[in-house]
């Protein structure tokens, strides 16, 4: 009979429980809770049974919406363990954009705090698919079975994790919905590996380092790596309003080797720890994502850390996490003056394993890979990548998986980031803005981030927006412009002025001559730093009207 592989993503948390029993896995500060890896694993074992007992089993796709805790994660890797499929939707998308999420994932299992099921019975949440439902924190009365009670039936069981497939699901994780409805990305046993292999090895990530993480879902990968998470008292749908003082603390207390933030979250924290000369020193690496990090945010962040502490930045989406990388020492030391004079974003070079390559700009699906598709080094295109640590499919989406993937007999698949850039003659990437986001002129196309980056140099200026107003072929494009909160308002004809100036340097922000200010861009709920320039370019049509 021919050997399959069993891969089961809960297995690296059987295996640190077995390396490090007494180690802490989570710190739970707030409630002053900690699990050890091996008490996270006999609690994720006996929730896996208990879970099993209410028909939560091999495959049963199942809503979580449970708020980062000690329970969060012993739901995961129990759901995991149990074969079953968790469903992750990020909180903030708003009652509309979730009921749409759940309509297309059709769990039949919901999970969650008191909170989630008032809304879900509110709004009509998954009412054509759930048939089992679990409060977290709460008794009967919120229409679920309490976990406790799951807990106990499961208590002392002895659970053999399902024998799942690398190519078998394990989890559905929809992505932020920067440009349209948040899609489902179907995530395998053999995605989830993959991802932890590629982070272990390009950050070095050791087993007993402790992790201080502000964005939930990477926060999962910490118990496979090893890594103890201490998870901060916050907001997780408005990292960029956290409390500065509270992540500076926790991170002090716990001391910190690791600690992972959106832009926004980076911006604040770093900004408060600068003015009061706040320093972490044992802070080893801080990684960033899900938008560009400004320079001036990556400068700061060092002067908080130590000499040999680095901030780096991975490039990828929901979709293929991670595609590339690179550290602040290589941004501030070149390309970050790069990306002043318009070349894009450097976002380093492709992690190991992954194949990247630059096709045409076009909105249309691709039927098939062809050799001929890729294009040479500095030619801007849509980026592609394929690999183990990429997904195939999004659930339910027929549509949108086929503008996003590439079959290709040889390789399997590729998969479409929505992204342009391009590669230099040294084999790094540069990130030039969303495809959506690019501006057709009459006589050129316009790429956002080559343009905004160029502007973003003057001092006064906190971010830039490109917008396109028309339709594609004769769009006027306009610079929306935010200024440093303490920048006065009579100061904006000057800056304009100054900015058309720095403008007229380079040929491809030469003839951008509109400019609009704006007192805070919308910004995206995951990472509170993608800028939402589709609803920017109505409010600058309203303005020009
Ligand atoms: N290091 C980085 N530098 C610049 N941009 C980045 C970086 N990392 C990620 N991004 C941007 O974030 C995108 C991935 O975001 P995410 O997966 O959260 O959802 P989304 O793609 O914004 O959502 P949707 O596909 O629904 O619009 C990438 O395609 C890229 O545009």
């Amino acid at each position: 009979m021919p050997h399959t592989e069993i891969v089961n993503i809960s297995r690296p948390l059987t295996e640190m429980a077995r390396l490090q029993p007494d180690t802490p896995a989570i710190i739970f500060p707030q409630d002053n809770r900690t699990l050890t890896f091996r008490e996270l694993d006999a609690e994720s074992d006996c929730l896996a049974a208990g879970l099993e007992h209410i028909g939560i089993t091999r495959g049963t796709k199942t809503a979580l919406l449970v708020p980062p805790g000690p329970e969060l994660f012993a739901l995961t890797f129990a759901l995991f363990k149990a074969g079953a499929v968790p469903v992750f939707i990020d909180p903030g998308i708003g009652a509309r954009n979730m009921k749409g999420c759940l309509a297309d994932a059709e769990p039949t299992a919901f999970i969650g705090i008191p909170k989630a099921h008032v809304a879900r019975r509110l709004f009509g949440w998954g009412k054509k698919s759930l048939t089992t439902l679990v409060t977290v924190g709460g008794g009967r009365i919120w229409g679920g079975i309490p976990l406790a009670e799951i807990a106990k039936s499961g208590r002392g069981a002895d659970f053999t994790p399902a024998a799942t497939g690398r190519n078998e699901i394990a989890a559905i994780l929809f992505t932020s919905g920067s440009t349209g409805a948040p899609k489902g990305a179907i995530y395998t046993h053999g995605t989830f590996s993959a991802q932890v292999e590629m982070l272990r090895n390009l950050y070095g990530i050791r087993p007993g380092e402790i992790d201080l993480p502000t964005f939930p879902l990477f926060a999962l990968f910490a118990p496979a790596l090893g890594m103890t998470a201490v998870i901060p008292q916050m907001d997780f749908t408005r990292p960029g309003h956290v409390n500065p003082q509270r992540i500076l603390d926790i991170a002090t207390k716990y001391r910190a080797t690791t600690m992972f933030g959106s832009p926004a979250l980076l911006n604040r924290v770093s900004r408060y720890a600068v003015t009061r000369g706040i320093k972490l020193p044992g802070l080893k690496r801080i990684i960033s994502a899900g938008a560009p990090v400004p320079a001036a945010v990556l400068e700061r962040c060092t002067q908080m850390l130590s000499d040999n502490a680095e901030i780096f930045t991975p490039y990828g989406a929901t979709e293929a996490l991670p595609v590339s990388s690179i550290g602040s020492r290589e941004i501030l030391g070149e390309t970050g003056r790069l990306t002043g004079e318009g070349r894009g974003i450097c976002v380093g070079r492709p992690v190991k394993g992954v194949s990247l390559a630059i096709i045409p700009i076009s909105d249309d699906p691709i039927v098939s890979w062809n050799a001929d598709l890729p294009l040479p080094v500095w030619q801007v295109g849509e980026i592609t990548v394929s690999g183990p640590q990429v997904s195939r499919a999004y659930l339910n989406r027929l549509e949108a998986t086929r503008l996003a993937k590439i079959p290709d007999p040889a390789r399997g698949f590729w998969h479409r980031m929505g992204d342009l850039g391009y590669v230099d003659n040294t084999g790094r990437i540069w990130f030039c803005g969303r495809k959506a986001h690019r501006i057709v002129t009459a006589t050129e196309t316009l790429f956002t981030i080559p343009v905004e980056g160029v502007f973003n140099t003057h001092p006064k200026v906190f971010r830039t927006a490109l917008v396109g107003v028309g339709k594609q072929g004769s769009q006027q494009p306009i610079l929306c412009v935010e200024l440093e909160s303490k920048v006065d308002k009579a100061a904006q004809e000057q800056i304009r002025r100054e900015l058309m100036e720095i403008g007229s340097r380079y040929p491809h922000t030469r003839d951008i001559d509109k400019i609009l200010f704006h007192p805070a861009f919308p910004v995206d709920i995951r990472h509170n730093a993608k800028i939402f320039r589709e609803k920017l370019a109505l409010w600058a049509e309203g303005k020009l009207s």
